[in-house]
């Protein structure tokens, strides 16, 4: 039986003066992994945020494990990667300090007992940066930070993990560790939101893609074939030997 995660139904959202989301439905099934894909602009990350509460929805239901967001407390079952940002925020943090906090929604009273420990070194470990536990966030690369992130969001073995943009800026190398973590959550059962530019790595990983367009949904089905700016509404895909006059691969994503 499909049992929804996420389920957003004619969600509405304003920022500023502007409305970015104009009747989202969007549902998330356990064990599914679903991509959010459309052009900058487009509502993606906004969508997200309205799932997690950092952006108020003017009309609509949002529901988080088939409860209400608005009544919805168990945070430590969700792990959440923003849109690229760095780790460091300013303090000098280690690695392992900034995975740990994500694992404080876990600790009770705040405190981190040996198990806390064991799962924030695994967590560390899988996103590949065992070697540099103790170092500063601040001596990392970007796409190490990224990798920090992730682990951070899986710092609390989240049962839903939320991504936005994952591998935006990420080496190819990063790029194979983050696939591979994530193909070993997906494994164990995780659920999965990934706002994603193109399918690129992940693309074995997906079973479903949405696709808005100006705070629509324009496509919720199988993920497209073509990848990347290709698979875009909007992008009509002309291959370069097509004989002259033939008519543009439509991808079926276009209105
Ligand atoms: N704080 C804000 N105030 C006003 N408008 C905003 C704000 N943040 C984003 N927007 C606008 O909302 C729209 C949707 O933005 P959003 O970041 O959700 O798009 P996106 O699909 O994630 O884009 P990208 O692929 O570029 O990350 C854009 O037109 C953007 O300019």
């Amino acid at each position: 039986m499909t049992e929804p995660v996420i389920s957003l139904r004619g969600v509405r959202a304003e920022l500023g003066s502007r409305t970015v989301l104009r009747g989202i439905d969007l549902t998330v099934n356990r064990g599914e992994v679903v991509a959010l894909l459309g052009a900058n602009g487009s509502g993606k990350s906004t969508a997200v945020r309205t799932v997690i509460g950092q952006v108020p929805v003017t009309d609509g239901e949002i529901e988080l494990f088939g409860t209400p967001r608005r009544r919805f407390r168990d945070w430590r079952r969700l792990g959440y990667v923003p849109q690229r940002t760095t780790a460091a925020g300013g303090v000098p943090a280690t690695v392992t300090e900034v995975v740990a906090s994500g694992r404080l929604s876990r600790a009770r009273l705040g405190i981190l007992r040996k198990a806390d420990h064991e799962a924030i070194r695994r967590a560390i470990d899988l996103v590949g940066l065992g070697d540099r536990a103790k170092d500063s966030v601040n001596a990392l690369s970007g796409g190490q930070h990224q990798r920090v992130l992730i682990a951070r969001a899986l710092a609390s073995e989240p049962e839903l993990l939320i991504m936005d943009e994952p591998m935006a800026g990420v080496d190819l190398a990063s790029q194979e560790v983050l696939a591979r973590t994530l193909r070993g959550e997906v494994a164990r059962g995780t659920t999965v939101l990934l706002v994603l530019h193109e399918l690129g790595p992940l693309e074995p990983l997906i079973d479903r893609a949405v696709v808005l367009r100006d705070g629509c949904v324009l496509h919720d089905g199988p993920p497209p074939k073509a990848v990347g700016q290709h698979a875009l509404p909007g992008h009509d895909h002309v291959h370069p030997h097509a004989a002259p006059g033939t008519e543009p691969v439509r991808t079926g994503l276009l209105s």
